[in-house]
């Protein structure tokens, strides 16, 4: 990748950075005033299960609706994904970290390198 495309990559990750620390502030946010308060305050499960049916949002949307509305649902995704992030206390530096230990490992070669399953 050029130095060029790697920073305009970097700049766009910002926004996720910047999502992930409005959302730690609001981690002691009144429920009132803060729908990420809000959604913490009710617990692991159902910050799951939102995301879960965010995914779900996005997959229809991908199958039979339009680009507008896949980028729509994408948001939601990667919101709740976030708010998941922050009460697990999983950092986005966390998760780069795995992508870049991924980075230039095809996947095909990945799986065919698992040891066989016996059963
Ligand atoms: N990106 C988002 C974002 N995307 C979606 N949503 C909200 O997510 C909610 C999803 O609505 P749903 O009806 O699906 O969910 P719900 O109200 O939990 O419904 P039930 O589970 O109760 O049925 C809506 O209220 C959306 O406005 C978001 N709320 C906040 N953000 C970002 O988070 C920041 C902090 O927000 P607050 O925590 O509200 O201050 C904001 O400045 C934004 O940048």
């Amino acid at each position: 990748m050029s130095k060029e495309k790697k920073q305009a990559a970097l700049t766009r990750n910002d926004i996720l950075e910047r999502l992930y620390h409005t959302v730690m502030d609001r981690k002691d946010a009144s429920p009132s005033v803060s729908h990420s308060a809000r959604l913490m305050a009710r617990g692991r499960s159902k910050i799951a299960q939102k995301f879960g049916e965010e995914a779900v949002e996005c997959v229809i949307e991908a199958i039979g609706g339009t680009r507008e509305s896949l980028i729509s649902e994408s948001a939601d995704v990667l919101y709740h994904l976030i708010v998941m992030w922050v009460d697990a206390g999983v950092a986005p530096a966390d998760v780069w970290a795995e992508l870049e230990r991924r980075e230039g490992t095809s996947g095909i070669a990945e799986k065919a390198s698992r040891p066989k399953e016996t059963f």
